[in-house]
């Protein structure tokens, strides 16, 4: 039987690639349901291609469009937010691969964990606003939750095989980004054509900004604080500027394993989908001779300031974190379109984690209440 893959967030970085790896795999994979927020252009190009039963349009206003070119296929078309929280449930859905960006991802995947369905998280930001929550629901339904980050993917496989996972430390590497070594200074004069520049990665616009400020760093740490249930002080940010070793486990008795391979997401997604099995794949390999070098070195927190702001906000927990995730959404957006500069998106964060109250034991509810405040708040802060 093929596995029916929904993937929300087709037209994205990780959603054309995982694209990429259902050709490869046309006798293992079903294109169920893809789903688009504004490129409805290539939403109906992929849509032509793999000849899913479902596509949902984010953008209503672009329904008719869709609908329209798409009326001679047997492919329903839905629109809006609710339809793409909904898709993922469907009976004839095997699995979802939540390759959404920002707080959009989260009732989603919340909605397809509640039905039972095994999914393939792109999405970090689920699990950096509402780790909590999601875990217990995937540990309340049996259901797998497996990360497609290439970080917390490596350390999954390295987990594989462990009988009782006695971790000892994680140990999370980070390019550095296109800003590695530079002082505050420097950072205050970079333009966004800078930021987007990613030496390793080719990834969406909001990620890429993350990885550039550090705030990626900080967010995979809470993500694997969930995911792989240590506390804060067992997670290790090492910077590793070739992007090769994607994170290691030092275990109880001290050894480390690491997980490497080229810089190719297709990998990550591959072995998530395809989980637990090691799929054949003609992708480009690695070769130590182009790689004579593998360095490591500290993070510098003092100039990066997002990584001790999810540190603080990771160790401060309840709706903490979810302030932190809505803030920098806000201000990377801001950043983007030329409105703050670089330096200034750590100043909205932090101002915003001061201002929005405190929730300790936050449910969904609480979390979407949240994320609304703090948009208000960082905005306003913006704006001044
Ligand atoms: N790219 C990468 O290599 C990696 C990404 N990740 C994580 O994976 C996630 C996806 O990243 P990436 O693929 O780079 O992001 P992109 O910006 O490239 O893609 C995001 C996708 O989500 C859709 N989308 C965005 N906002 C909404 C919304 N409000 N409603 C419905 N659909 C929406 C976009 O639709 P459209 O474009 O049509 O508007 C697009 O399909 C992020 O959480 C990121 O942190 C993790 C590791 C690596
Ligand atoms: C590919 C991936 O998983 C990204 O999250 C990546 O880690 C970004 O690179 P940085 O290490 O620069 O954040
Ligand atoms: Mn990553």
């Amino acid at each position: 039987m093929k596995r029916r893959i929904a993937i929300l967030g087709s037209t994205g970085s990780i959603g054309t690639q995982a694209l990429e790896v259902i050709k490869q795999h046309p006798e293992l994979f079903e294109t169920e349901v893809l789903t688009a927020g504004r490129n409805a252009e290539l939403l109906v190009q992929q849509a032509v291609e793999f000849q899913p039963n479902v596509v949902v349009i984010g953008d209503e206003e672009k329904y008719d469009w869709v609908s329209r070119e798409l009326s001679d296929h047997p492919i329903k078309v839905y629109a809006g937010r609710e339809a793409l929280a909904q898709v993922g449930a469907m009976s004839t859905v095997d699995m979802v691969l939540v390759a959404l960006v920002g707080f959009a991802g989260l009732v989603p995947t919340f909605r397809a964990l509640e039905a039972g369905k095994p999914v393939a998280l792109a999405n970090k930001e689920t699990l950096v606003v509402a780790g909590d929550l999601v875990m217990n629901l995937a540990r309340e339904k049996g259901v797998p939750l497996l990360p497609v980050d290439s970080e917390h993917s490596a350390i999954f496989q390295c987990l594989v095989g462990e009988a009782d996972n006695k971790i000892e430390k994680l140990i999370l590497t980070a390019s550095g980004g296109p800003f590695r070594g530079k002082s505050v200074d420097f950072l205050r004069k970079v333009t966004r054509c800078q930021a987007l520049n990613h030496p390793n990665w080719k990834m969406g616009d909001k990620i890429t900004i993350d990885s550039a400020s550090l705030m990626n760093k900080g967010f995979e740490a809470i993500e694997a604080k969930w995911l792989f249930d240590v506390a804060p002080e067992q997670i290790e940010i090492v910077v590793h500027p070739q992007s090769i070793v994607h994170s290691l486990v030092q275990f109880a008795d001290g050894s480390l394993k690491a997980q490497m391979g080229l810089p190719d997401m297709k990998l990550p997604i591959q072995y998530a989908m395809g989980f637990p099995k090691r799929l054949v794949n003609d992708f480009p390999r690695f070769n130590f001779t182009d790689y004579p070098e593998l360095s490591f070195e500290k993070a510098d927190v003092s100039v990066f300031r997002n990584l001790s702001l999810a540190f603080e906000a990771m160790n401060q927990g309840g709706n903490i974190p979810c302030i932190l995730n809505a803030a920098n959404e806000v201000a990377v957006e801001a950043f983007l379109k030329s409105r703050i500069g670089f330096v200034e998106m750590s100043s909205v964060i932090e101002q915003t984690m001061e201002k929005v109250s405190f929730v300790k034991h936050p449910g969904l509810d609480d979390y979407l209440r949240t994320d609304e405040e703090a948009r208000r708040v960082a905005s306003e802060i913006v704006a001044k």
